[in-house]
């Protein structure tokens, strides 16, 4: 039997729009990311799915985003597991620099490298592989299971977590992953084979504007 694994990034957080890197650091939605993550659920209710679990990170925005989903598709009330195995990438000693003060101190170049590439960890903080080595034990023991058994399932967490599991997903080469940016609040709809592999994926709006 095969099932359905939602992914969705949170809604544009207040260090989003300050354009400070948040790693762990635990910021709310704005106005704007709470009518992304409508727009997502939106989206969701249209394909008429009803999860049968949701699974999201200790942090406050990927929490709010799960609830405002959850809500919109009249199922306040799910059973919901929040775990930090699933939250952003530690962004060590970046956390709350400005990236764009960071650009200009230490270059484009370097600061991508920080934010997109596979194992260079930033000062302090996770690379890639290291978010990774976190997220794919937690999604074989605890989301995997669930979806192989033909339930629909929900995971509302980061850009990185989830870029993460998608590299894997989508069998992604250490240079592809460098390209992928998830907008916020689009969610991402895959259909699992029994046997682990994705055999449909459909994402849920516009992910252009991502960066
Ligand atoms: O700051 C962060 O924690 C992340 C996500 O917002 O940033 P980036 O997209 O630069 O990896």
């Amino acid at each position: 039997m095969s099932g359905t694994l939602v992914l969705v990034r949170h809604g544009q957080s207040e260090w989003n729009l300050k354009n400070l890197f948040t790693g762990w650091k635990d910021p709310d939605l704005t106005d704007q990311g709470r009518a992304e993550a409508l727009a997502g659920a939106k989206a969701l209710a249209e394909t008429g799915i009803k999860f049968d679990i949701a699974f999201t990170s200790n942090l406050i925005r990927a929490q709010n985003t799960c609830q405002i989903i959850l809500d919109e598709i009249g199922q306040s009330d799910l059973e919901t597991v929040k775990d930090e195995a699933i939250n952003e990438r530690d962004y060590g000693d970046l956390a709350g620099l400005n990236k764009d003060d960071a650009r200009k101190k230490w270059g484009e170049e370097q600061v991508h490298i920080w934010r997109r590439s596979y194992d260079v960890p930033p000062p302090g903080g996770e690379s890639l592989k290291d978010t990774g080595a976190r997220v794919w034990p937690y999604y074989l023991t605890d989301i995997l299971p669930r979806v192989l058994r033909g339930e629909k399932v929900l995971v509302a967490a980061h850009g990185n977590s989830l870029r993460a599991l998608i590299m894997i997903l989508d069998r992604m080469s250490k240079e592809e992953i460098l390209k992928l940016n998830l907008a916020t609040g689009v969610p991402i709809v895959y259909t699992l084979n029994p046997d682990s592999t994705v055999a449909d994926k459909a994402v849920l709006g516009d992910m252009s504007s991502a960066h």
